[in-house]
């Protein structure tokens, strides 16, 4: 059982970011050619999806999302290995060449992002790989790093940072939980 200790973002905020992650996207590539987004399942695609949109606002470019599905791959119910592996694909364009901007929307040890890389790269050679992260909680264990960040949370291990969007939680925010560890201290 988790207890929520504070809302970090509310909706606006959340936009707000995402419409600043848009304008550093073109500022950082220097306008919009070659890029693509591809959203990490599953919150990652929604947040693609908006990033998108606003980079569609900004310069009327529709630039192309693309979805990873990574996973931490369970060999039995308890067991769960520390590498995240790939499910599935949905790549709608060739990846060569382009410069992928990775969306996801918590950046934790890193695992995950280090599963989607190897699956770009499982694809085609692509100019570029840049990563956007919602929230960075820290905690690295990989030495990867995101190129446009919403916000940087400084957490501990017994915390958790839940991102709530409409499609899989009716609300949009960003949560601090307590996950309890320190319970029995
Ligand atoms: O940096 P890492 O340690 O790999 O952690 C970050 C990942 O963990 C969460 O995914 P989760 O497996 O909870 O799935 P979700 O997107 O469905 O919430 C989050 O969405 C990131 O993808
Ligand atoms: O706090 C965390 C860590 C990984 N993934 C999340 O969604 N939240």
């Amino acid at each position: 059982m988790t207890n929520i200790k504070a809302v970090i973002m509310d909706e606006a905020a959340i936009n707000r970011a995402l419409k600043r992650i848009a304008h550093e996207i073109i500022e950082h590539n220097r306008g919009t050619e070659s890029l693509a987004l591809v959203g990490i399942k599953r919150r990652g695609v929604p947040l693609a999806k908006i990033i998108s949109n606003n980079i569609f606002e900004i310069e009327s470019v529709e630039i192309p999302v693309g979805v990873l599905d990574i996973t931490f791959y369970r060999d039995d119910l308890s067991n769960i290995d520390p590498m995240p592996r790939l499910n599935n694909t949905e790549i709608p364009f060739p990846v060569i060449d382009k410069k992928i901007i990775l969306v996801d929307d918590v950046l934790y040890t890193g695992r995950t992002v280090r599963a989607a890389i190897d699956a770009i790269f499982s694809l085609g050679r692509p100019a570029a790989i840049q990563l956007a992260i919602l929230i960075d909680r820290g905690h690295r264990e990989l030495p990867i790093r995101a190129d446009y960040v919403g916000k940087n949370i400084p957490t501990s291990q017994n915390e958790l940072i839940a991102v709530n969007l409409p499609e899989f939680d009716q609300k949009t925010s960003v949560e601090i939980h307590d996950i309890g560890l320190d319970s029995h201290d």
